[in-house]
């Protein structure tokens, strides 16, 4: 799928992963639309865009993914500003294990309101022109990180509704194809501002620390490049891509 002229919804674009997959889609050809709840992040992301890119290639929308009203306002201002969604990237999460009913909100219940409302834009069922989703879901959607049990079940969850999104379009005529990007430990706020997010789990930093100097830390631009990959290859549906520092496979999962 080539990106010139497509158009591309990204949550939790203004920072971290979410602004590298943004800067990626841009490079790329395609316009973008960033929602995040962080609106001095967004615009201040924005005046960049506007001046690396020219004004027209992007639009910042202030979006809470909890909020049905304001994603449904969100899509119909993209749609109506660049004629469509193509391209939907959920990345909005976080991770805390004290408000966890919060994590679950915003990490899946958040990835499925989004992709619900974005397939009326973009299914060939209801008037749209296919395209792809790339779910945001972690390494911790394959395996568990034992210091973080919620966000651990909400990032199993997005992998599962990925892959079962996936046969569901492929069966039912979405025209849409959908991936998840499970990545190893990044650099981001997420991973260098967890204090007291851990919560009842705080006892186990020091052992995912030690996890993570095993591992080794991904840089954003990294992580964008794999989503691209997802985005581009249209061979590829219903995949978990693994990314680690040290290189990326696909996720294989036991046929039942
Ligand atoms: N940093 C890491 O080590 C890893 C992160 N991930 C996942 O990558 C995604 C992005 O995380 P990072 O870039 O690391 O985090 P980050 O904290 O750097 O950025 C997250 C962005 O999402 C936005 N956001 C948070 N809640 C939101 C909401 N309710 N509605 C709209 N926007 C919201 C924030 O304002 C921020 O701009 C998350 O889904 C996270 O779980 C996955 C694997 C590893
Ligand atoms: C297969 C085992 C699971 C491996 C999971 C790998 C990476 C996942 C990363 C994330 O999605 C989230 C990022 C941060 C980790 C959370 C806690 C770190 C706490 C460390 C500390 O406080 O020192």
């Amino acid at each position: 799928m080539a990106l010139d002229g497509k158009i591309a919804v990204v949550t939790g674009a203004a920072l971290g992963i979410g602004k590298a997959i943004t800067e990626t889609l841009l490079q790329n050809g395609a316009k973008v639309a960033l929602l995040d709840l962080n609106e001095t992040a967004g615009k201040s992301l924005m005046e960049t865009i506007n001046k690396l890119y020219g004004q027209g290639r992007a639009l910042f929308l202030n979006c809470n993914v909890e909020s049905e009203e304001q994603i449904k306002a969100a899509l119909q201002k993209t749609a109506e500003t660049f004629g469509g969604v193509d391209i939907l990237c959920n990345n909005a999460g976080i991770l805390n294990e004290r408000t966890w009913e919060k994590t679950v909100s915003i990490n899946l219940v958040g990835v499925i309101r989004v992709t619900y409302l974005a397939l009326e834009h973009m299914s060939k069922l209801t008037g749209g022109r296919g395209g792809v989703i790339v779910n945001t879901a972690s390494m911790a959607g394959i395996g568990p990180l034992f210091s973080c049990p919620v966000y651990t079940a909400t990032k199993h969850g997005v992998v599962g509704f990925t892959r079962a999104m996936a046969g569901a379009s492929t069966t039912s005529g979405y025209g849409v194809r959908f991936n998840a990007l499970c990545p190893s430990f990044v650099q981001t706020n997420l991973l260098s501002t967890l204090t007291s997010e851990l919560g009842q789990f705080a006892n186990l930093a020091e052992s995912t620390q030690q996890l993570i100097d095993k591992m080794g830390i991904l840089n954003v631009s990294d992580v964008a490049e794999s989503v691209l990959e997802l985005v581009t290859d249209e061979t590829k549906n219903g995949e978990a891509l693994l990314v680690f520092p040290k290189g990326k496979n696909y996720m294989t999962f036991p046929s039942l």
